[in-house]
């Protein structure tokens, strides 16, 4: 293996606009956070493949042996992009499990894993290794917690196997990678969030590897560099939910009522580039109030959108209903069913008003912050660049 030692992050993402409609074709607007899943990857020489994934309580080791085993194709075959092997992904449910195709936390995050380990490593030697994952971001909760993971992985993977190249230099804190490189950790990234979600849109990963904020529509991807810095507010209801559930959810509905539901996801379409447009003109005309109105109520309409999508939460509501008496307005963000929400602040809001609310937020049982948004993409680490909190949970292992 070419990696011994080496320490990756990605950052999670809020989606401003465009969740599930992405799905089918709308455009998304989604920015990334400060909250980032590491990953360290160890070789190791005892013969085993190692995973520890401390957030979901998951640790595992295998034989070599036994994972070759798990490769149809030892004799090397090229990977199509943008589809998975069914093959090995049949092999691997059966190897972990999976009773009723169903899969469980642990589950997904396992057969992402070990599919991108044997689809990269499958034709020549296995290598022994050891690879651990801590976030900071909550697990299943709308923040592209799926996504950072999977960029993570195809990062540290593609690097091990030597598709793409170890950016750090011995005095740097943080390197990146060259575009051609990103394309390919996103595109197989992609496939991480395939074994997930199930129908992944893309959007997620590609913030985890880029960065910043992107516009998405059918895998294409503009970065958008003209943006205006919005406060938000994070709201996470602690209601758990499968963003893989929930897309299949949405695409149930547009196939009972297409005429109702085409409409909605056209609508929101329009708020995503209605918001694009607003945002542009925020960095190339002084701000007013109204470029905040127009925002405030575009998020007002795509949250009434997103509750006939039927993946509103009461939880949800509420949130919407306790920041809307403080005057603020909120939508939830990423696949919705609780999860996480959004809240804008608008610049003359007094940090008095935010701390208010975020107190009501958090007397209903909801976790509250506020965030930063913007900020680097999939990079790789020094660990004197990584927080010693995160440091110690990832040399633990
Ligand atoms: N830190 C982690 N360690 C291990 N597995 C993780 C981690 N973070 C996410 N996962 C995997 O991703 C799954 C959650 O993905 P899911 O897409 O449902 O939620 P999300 O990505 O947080 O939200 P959204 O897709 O709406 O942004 C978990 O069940 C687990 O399999
Ligand atoms: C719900 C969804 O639109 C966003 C999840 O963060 C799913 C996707 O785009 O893959
Ligand atoms: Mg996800």
């Amino acid at each position: 293996m070419i990696v011994n030692d080496c320490f990756i992050s990605a950052p999670g993402k809020a989606i401003l606009h465009g969740e599930h409609a992405v799905v089918h074709g709308k455009v998304a607007l989604a920015v990334c956070l400060n909250l980032r899943t590491y990953l360290r990857l160890r070789a190791t020489t005892n013969g085993k493949v190692c995973i520890n994934l401390p957030n979901i309580d998951t640790f595992l080791s295998w034989d070599l042996d036994e994972v070759k085993q798990l490769n149809p194709h030892p004799c090397g075959q090229s990977e199509e992009l943008n589809c998975l092997d069914h093959e090995i992904v049949r092999r691997l449910r059966d190897f972990v499990g999976v009773v009723d195709g169903k899969l469980d936390t642990g589950n997904m995050a396992i057969l992402a894993f070990l599919y991108i380990y044997i689809s990269l490593f499958g034709s020549g030697e296995l290598p022994s290794l050891t690879m651990s994952v801590w976030s900071e971001l909550p697990t299943g909760a709308g923040l592209g917690s799926s996504a950072a993971y999977s960029v993570c992985l195809a990062a540290a993977l593609l690097c091990a196997c030597g598709a793409i190249p170890v950016p750090l230099k011995e005095t740097d804190h943080t390197a990146r990678w060259c575009q051609e490189d990103l394309e390919l950790i996103n595109s197989w990234a992609f496939k991480g969030e395939m074994i997930i979600h199930g129908n992944p849109s893309g959007v997620d990963n590609a913030v985890g590897t880029w960065g910043g904020m992107l516009r998405f529509v059918v895998g294409k991807i503009i970065p958008l560099s003209r943006v205006p810095l919005l406060r938000i507010l994070l709201t996470n209801t602690k209601v758990p939910r499968s963003t893989k559930v929930l897309v299949a959810r949405v695409k149930d509905k547009i196939n009972k009522f297409p005429s109702i539901m085409i409409p909605v996801l056209d609508s929101v379409d329009g708020i995503s580039c209605t918001c694009e447009k607003v945002l542009s003109e925020m960095t190339s005309e002084p701000i007013t109030g109204e470029h905040y109105n127009i925002l405030e109520e575009l998020i007002d309409i795509n949250q009434h959108h997103l509750n006939v999508m039927g993946v509103g939460h009461p939880t949800l509501d509420t949130l919407c209903r306790v920041t809307l008496t403080r005057g603020l307005h909120s939508k939830l963000t990423g696949a919705g069913g609780g999860g996480c929400g959004i809240t804008l602040l608008r610049p003359e809001t007094d940090s008095l008003v935010v701390q208010r609310t975020a107190q009501d937020l958090k007397d209903c049982g909801f976790d509250c912050w506020e965030t930063s948004i913007g900020g680097p993409g999939v990079q790789q680490h020094s660990p004197v660049s990584i927080k010693q909190e995160v440091l110690d949970i990832l040399n633990k292992y």
